[in-house]
């Protein structure tokens, strides 16, 4: 039977990637499957990872229905035995609702791949909707890290390196620009200055937190951490001065 699966974790967890191996796997086979997404970081019409992986894919803005497109390609003959949308946090509502009719009536699975919460902590509509509706919810299985080492399971949002808790809650950016030194790319209209209170502008950045920092504000810079790496921890010391493997150094 078909199912609604809602493929889920933190940003940077690893989602485009698996989005990407399922079409992959699948194609391998001879399974055809229609690719959508919206406000990628690589732009209109794209699904990427940060492993360097891209495909084309349909962008579902706010007035695409999912359902309509689905039935209109089939009734021209195409074939579609899967269907995958990433960045599936941005879908309205009634999007996931057109999913679940394509999974239903139409007998397709639909592969959905998006952050759950916003840097408040909210969830996004969509996301919300996905949680009411799938049949599965898969949280991923590569776990994103807080700088402090536990497992990473909230957005923080930066504006200028400072983590923020007010603004609009679509700013397309990346983890890595969080020190204020990178590039977040507006898509869809969503600039990365659109989160800003006072809507001046401001380079918008990502970093992935345990809760306990995210309720306290704290990221990496805030807190005067170095970002885990076998630099700046000590390593562990292997037996009889063998050295431990590079990347071992264990979080305080
Ligand atoms: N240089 C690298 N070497 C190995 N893995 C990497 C590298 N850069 C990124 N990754 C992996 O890619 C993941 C991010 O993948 P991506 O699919 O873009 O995430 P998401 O869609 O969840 O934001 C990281 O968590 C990490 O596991
Ligand atoms: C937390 C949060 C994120 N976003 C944006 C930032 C990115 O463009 C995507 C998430 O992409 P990823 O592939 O999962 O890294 O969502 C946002 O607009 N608002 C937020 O609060």
């Amino acid at each position: 039977m078909a199912e609604l699966v809602f493929f889920t974790g933190t940003m940077d967890c690893g989602k485009s990637t698996l989005a990407l191996q399922i079409q992959h796997n699948r194609s391998a086979r001879g399974l055809k499957g229609l690719i959508f997404t919206r406000n990628d970081r690589a732009g209109e019409g794209r699904l990427s990872s940060r492993l360097g992986l891209v495909t084309d894919a349909v962008e579902a803005g706010d007035a695409f229905d999912f359902h309509a497109y689905l039935v209109k390609y089939l009734t021209g003959g195409g074939r579609a035995d899967y269907v995958i949308a990433d960045e599936a946090q941005f879908l309205t509502p009634g999007q996931v609702d057109q999913l679940a009719r394509v999974v239903d009536d139409l007998g397709i699975d639909v592969f959905a791949f998006g952050i759950t919460t916003d840097f408040r902590t909210k969830l996004f509509p969509g996301s919300q909707r996905l949680l009411e509706l799938a049949d599965r919810v898969q949280t991923l299985q590569v776990e994103a890290l807080c700088w402090c080492g536990a497992r990473a399971t909230h957005n923080a949002r930066t504006l200028d390196g400072r983590m923020v808790v007010e603004g609009a809650q679509v700013v397309v950016g990346d983890v890595g620009d969080a020190a204020g030194a990178g590039g977040a790319a507006g898509a869809g209209g969503a600039g990365n200055a659109a989160g800003r209170a006072d809507g001046g502008p401001g380079r918008v950045g990502y970093e992935v937190l345990c809760r306990r920092h995210h309720r306290r504000r704290l990221t990496a810079a805030a807190a005067g951490a170095a970002v885990l790496s076998p630099d700046v921890l000590p390593l562990d010391h292997g037996p009889a001065g063998i050295p431990a493997q590079p990347g071992h150094g264990r979080p305080a």
